[in-house]
């Protein structure tokens, strides 16, 4: 006891020692008042039951000091069990002072007291319940349900009746059995069959024992009995058995049976002990499953728990009914067309079958046997002459179906509206991590791919095709499928007008570095920075990754949501980032290696993580597009291009050329090509969301990268006094001060742009005032206090 009551004390606050010696003094006092107040009420309870017919009297009588009570406590007694007995709870009273000697003993003791709230409120529970329970069973005997058993059965008969107040009794019992005592079919279960398995032990043992008895006989018969029995030694044990038994000359022992008999008991000991390790074992997983159990799954969502998702009517119809008009003559007049044509190079059709999609129809034909399929494919241009249209694009053969395609524009073309593509069954039924719906095929099926599983994006094509509608089409879709704390944007727009309504919803979807002030990024410098900004992320969450044993962001959110990750380990929810890059050529072409190789880097590590890249591009030349970033871009977008060469840099095959522009696109995820009419939304309706959630309760800051500053900082070191900035000195008390060397709170104090503050950290670095850059961590401060600061600048003066 003692020991336990030192060892707590250097523990705790070492510093407060005066004040921590009294409380505990006060401890060890109230701890045994209760204790001694638990022992007098409990023998006055106990008392009462055989005194209390003759105390009745008295009870009235408390301040006259000539009447006396017989209770072991006299008239204390007497009152206080006729207030806690009689008048309360009946015999559960007696749970009172078992829980006040139990605080008494915590309180006496110094133990931790985070279990007596608990156990105050189950003792009470108990106390009612079973002043209710006896208050119905024995009606007749009111001293052991109390007052207030019989009032409350009195009550609840009035409402429930009998039967009522029976099955509210049953289910107290049911509660305290499944959540005090933890009671499933499968404890009852393993219970019956660990009492089964002891009892057959027990049975073995005294089966045994019997027979043990025949073999110690021999054994005092024999020479010494020196042999110490252990329980890893049962080789040894044997033979000296042997031994012994043929040393007592009865030739019925058999050997194997006494071998048994004698190692047998001792087995299903060990078996008992192998259950318990079992139990132990499940203990820490139960840890999760108790916090699951008191709080539920972690729910990132919480914090915006009013979150309301965009709505459909913010979306446009753009005059269409969903269903696509069908030109009977139209399609009459090509397949005529076709079938001419082919005749007049002497190619027989065998069959033709019509597909009609938004934008264009396919024609399917099954050539005539013995055509050549090259031959078809080589009267493209012939073809298109023929029906007098562009865009004709020719599939030979079709895979997996053994025909030819032909496409043909449809002379008025249907719009595809993004509300037609997020309101269908597939979009909405979509189980997907990060799911977009790009448009309809040429089936007219909603097309629906899982960002998540591309896992990068690169999207091209010629200026005014559709990209930037592609683009917004991307947002909008996980904008109406995800919460804010599930995923966050990086929106790059060097052409800063194609982006920006995006910055409506900064505070809940988007992502940007600590020190900028906007989020979406227009200036290339600023890109350098949060790429490789998302490069420290991207280690610092394999990093996470690793820790907590899982292989991608998926088991890991999933294994934090189920409270198996300990968030003071540094364990977080980490949502999906979306980065978008338009005009990513443009990027390259001013900012070069410096942007290439930290994307490079993203493009190749970062899907396990949850970093996803989405790069549009209206050059598709092989210098922007490098050999580096395609292999890492399975998923592409070709919208339609200027050459055949175009599409071939980025789809690996001819077609996007063939494109009829406005939103007409072919997606390949490898090796199929999928003709995709891109769905259409409009600047207004992407207004219109961003508003509608803008309008709601955001976080209160866009979603904080890693801080990096770029390596700009370590080139310009030469401590140049005449060209330091004014605010130079400023800056440095404000370092000292807070002993924390970060741009941001230079920009934040002194209230400068970024630039002006990343040049003065870079100043008081040339200075020896702060250190080096450190990626993600704030520099170090090499001043420890303003004395020192002011000597430095002091001998500077000299
Ligand atoms: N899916 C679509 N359905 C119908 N029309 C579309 C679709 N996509 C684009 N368009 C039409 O094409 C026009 C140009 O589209 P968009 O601005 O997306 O081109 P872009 O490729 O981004 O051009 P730039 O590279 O010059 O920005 C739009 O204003 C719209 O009228």
């Amino acid at each position: 006891m003692a020991k336990k009551a030192k060892k707590t004390k250097p523990a705790s606050t070492p510093k407060k020692k005066a004040t921590f010696k009294l409380s505990q003094q006060n401890k060890i006092l109230l701890g045994s008042i209760f204790i001694l107040f638990s022992i007098a009420l409990f023998f006055s309870f106990i008392s009462f039951y055989f005194t209390w017919q003759d105390d009745q009297s008295m009870l009235s009588e408390f301040a006259n000091r000539n009447e006396k009570a017989s209770n072991l406590l006299n008239k204390f007694g007497a009152n206080i069990s006729h207030f806690f007995i009689y008048k309360g709870f009946g015999i559960a009273s007696l749970i009172i002072p078992f829980l006040l000697s139990i605080t008494g003993l915590y309180l006496f003791l110094g133990l931790e007291k985070k279990g007596i709230l608990k156990k105050w409120i189950w003792g009470f529970i108990f106390i009612i319940w079973i002043s209710i329970a006896l208050g119905f069973f024995a009606i007749k005997q009111p001293l052991l349900g109390g007052l207030v058993g019989y009032e409350m059965n009195d009550f609840l008969q009035d409402y429930a009746g009998k039967i009522g107040v029976l099955l509210l009794l049953l289910f107290g019992l049911i509660f305290i059995l499944v959540r005090l005592f933890k009671f499933s079919p499968e404890n009852i279960a393993s219970y019956i069959k660990h009492k089964k398995q002891s009892l057959e032990s027990d049975f073995k043992t005294s089966t045994s024992k019997s027979s043990k008895e025949e073999v110690v006989v021999p054994l005092d018969k024999g020479e010494k009995n020196t042999v110490i029995p252990d329980a890893y030694t049962h080789k040894e044990e044997i033979p000296s058995i042997k031994k012994e038994i043929k040393l007592s000359d009865d030739f019925e022992v058999t050997v194997p049976e006494e071998e048994k008999e004698v190692i047998k008991p001792e087995v299903p000991e060990v078996a008992m002990e192998v259950e318990k390790v079992v139990e132990e074992n499940e203990e820490p997983s139960s840890i999760a499953k108790k916090l699951v159990e008191d709080f539920g799954e972690f729910d990132p969502t919480l914090e915006l728990g009013n979150y309301k998702f965009p709505i459909l009517d913010l979306l446009d119809k753009h005059g269409t009914t969903g269903s696509i008009t069908i030109n009977q003559e139209e399609l009459e007049e090509n397949k005529n067309k076709i079938v001419e044509t082919l005749k007049n190079y002497k190619i027989g059709i065998a069959q033709i079958k019509a597909t009609i999609g938004p934008t264009v129809t396919l024609y399917e034909i099954v050539p005539e046997a013995g055509v050549r399929i090259s031959k078809i494919k080589n009267l493209e241009d012939d073809i298109a002459l023929s029906l007098a249209a562009l865009g004709i694009r020719i599939i030979a053969p079709i895979p997996g179906k053994g025909t030819i395609g032909i496409e043909v524009p449809n002379k008025n073309s249907t719009i595809v509206s993004m509300r037609s593509v997020i309101a269908s069954k597939k979009f909405q039924e979509a189980e997907m991590e990060l799911p977009i719906a790009f448009g309809k095929t040429i089936s007219n099926e909603t097309f629906v791919v899982d960002l998540a599983k591309m896992p990068h994006l690169l999207m091209a094509g010629a200026t005014g095709q559709g990209k930037s509608v592609g683009l917004n089409a991307v947002l909008t879709s996980l904008l109406y499928k995800k919460h804010p704390a599930e995923v966050k944007f990086v929106l790059v727009d060097p052409k800063k007008v194609e982006l920006t309504l995006f910055n409506k919803i900064e505070r809940h979807f988007l992502a940007k570095l600590p020190d900028s002030a906007e989020a979406i990024l227009t200036d290339n410098a600023k890109v350098i920075n949060t790429v490789n900004s998302l490069c420290i992320e991207m280690d610092d969450r394999y990093e996470l990754l690793k820790k907590a044993m899982v292989r991608n962001l998926k088991e890991y959110n999933h294994k934090f949501k189920s409270r198996k990750l300990n968030p003071e380990d540094g364990h977080k929810f980490l949502p999906y980032i979306v980065l978008v890059i338009d005009e990513f050529a443009d990027l390259i072409m001013t900012a070069g290696k410096e942007v290439e190789t930290p994307i490079a880097r993203l493009a190749q590590l970062a899907r396990a993580i949850g970093i996803h890249l989405i790069i549009a591009t209206q050059r598709p030349s092989v210098n922007v597009i490098t050999g580096i970033i395609k292999a890492n871009f399975p998923a592409r977008i070709a919208f339609r291009v200027t050459s055949k060469i175009d599409s071939r840099t980025i789809l690996d095959a001819s077609g996007a050329d063939q494109l009829i522009g406005r939103g007409d696109m072919l997606y390949t995820q490898g090796n199929d090509v999928t003709r995709i009419q891109c769905a259409f939304v409009d600047t207004p309706e992407v207004e219109k969301i961003t508003e509608y959630i803008g309008s709601q309760r955001a976080y209160p800051e866009a979603h904080e990268l890693p801080e990096y500053s770029g390596e700009e900082s370590g080139t310009s070191l030469d401590n140049n006094i005449s060209e330091r900035d004014a605010m130079f000195r400023d800056a440095a008390e404000v370092i000292v001060i807070a002993q924390q060397g970060s741009a941001s709170l230079i920009q934040r104090k002194l209230k400068l742009g970024y630039n002006r503050a990343g040049r003065i950290i870079d100043q008081l670095e040339a200075a020896g005032i702060v250190g080096p850059f450190e990626g993600s961590k704030a520099r170090q401060v090499y001043v420890p206090d303003m004395i020192a600061l002011e000597e430095i600048f002091n001998n500077e003066k000299k």
